[in-house]
């Protein structure tokens, strides 16, 4: 691949070219991660493209759905976006999936309208279907054969319209909290792909361990925000119960105190867990409980 973009001038050459969505459903979660990560860049006015400080790392933001594209072409070394629009792209042999992400969580789904109760999704092969994943529809109806040609048709929004307007007897459309389906008359016949968003990777980049630099910051940045510490101190008798409900990540630390018989233990937990094990320690004995936020971390 070669370092210097066509697409872009003036990126400074030997830059990791790293793609991060513009707008829309993962920006201001991607914005978050960055910062985390100390990614520090400053985004001119208007500007498709921003200089990272203090690393060669050159941002540039462009549409979720076209990141794959850009990635297993080669012209962007890494990217962000979600992996549902990775299988679309096609660029699965070209693209390595470094890490999830953990949000933009949701399911491309095949939804007809709750009025036609379908319920075995095989009835809508050789139908009209509206969508803005043609490739992973044309996939998944391809698997009841070529004698019935499913009509797919492209929009690339308000999927979920297609049905009500006449213009689809189905759609393939993405599900999170299911508000949109429900609104438009839909409900879920069958799941084409589960997503949730994506590092990605090119896999010839010359770049492999800038690269592992930028994946091992931003892995810090996650476990930082999914975990916090926890600190107690517990007699000799109660110590096994408490670090049975602290195993920590790999394993907790454990300190004899100054007084006879009791012990500090410090662990790593999970944030959506502390209330539960909290309360647990508490009810076998532990004392002086602390929760402490993680500003970073490399594993
Ligand atoms: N409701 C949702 N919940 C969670 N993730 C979603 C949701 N909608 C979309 N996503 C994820 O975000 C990605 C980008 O979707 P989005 O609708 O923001 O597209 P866009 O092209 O970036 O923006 P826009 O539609 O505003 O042009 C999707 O491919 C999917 O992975
Ligand atoms: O299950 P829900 O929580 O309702 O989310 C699903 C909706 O979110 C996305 O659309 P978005 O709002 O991004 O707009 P779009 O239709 O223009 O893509 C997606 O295409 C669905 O329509």
């Amino acid at each position: 691949m070669d370092g210097d973009s066509q697409v872009i001038p003036d990126i400074p050459k030997g830059n990791v070219i790293f793609a991060v969505p513009k707008k829309g459903r993962l920006y201001e979660q991607c914005m978050k991660l960055l910062l985390g990560a100390g990614l520090d860049h400053i985004r001119p006015p208007r500007l498709d493209i921003a200089e990272c400080k203090g690393l060669p790392v050159t941002l540039v933001f462009l549409p979720a759905h076209d990141i794959a594209t850009y990635v297993g072409e080669g012209n962007v070394d890494l990217g962000i976006t979600g992996y549902d629009v990775l299988q679309e792209s096609g660029e699965g042999d070209n693209v390595e999936t470094v890490m999830e992400l953990g949000f933009g969580k949701c399911r491309l789904c095949v939804q007809a309208p709750v009025t036609s109760a379908i319920k075995d999704v095989s009835v809508l092969a050789g139908k009209r279907i509206v969508t803005s994943f043609p490739h992973l529809t044309k996939k998944f109806f391809d698997q009841f054969g070529d004698d019935k040609e499913t009509k797919i048709k492209y929009v690339s929004g308000s999927v979920e319209a297609a049905c009500g307007l006449g213009l689809a007897d189905a759609v393939v459309d993405l599900v999170e909290t299911g508000t949109t389906m429900k609104a438009a008359g839909l409900e879920v016949v069958a799941e084409v792909v589960a997503s949730q968003t994506v590092l990605i990777a090119n896999k010839s980049t010359p770049h492999r361990q800038l690269v592992e630099r930028i994946t091992r910051r931003i892995e810090g940045h996650i476990t930082a925000e999914r975990y916090l510490m926890i600190s107690y101190n517990v007699s000799l008798e109660n110590l096994s119960a408490a670090q049975a409900i602290t195993p920590g990540k790999r394993s907790p630390t454990v300190t004899q105190l100054q007084e006879e018989g009791w012990y500090a233990v410090q662990a790593l937990i999970e944030k959506k867990k502390s209330s539960d094990i909290m309360d647990q320690l508490s009810e076998v004995g532990a004392t002086d409980i602390l929760l402490f936020a993680l500003q970073n971390s490399r594993m």
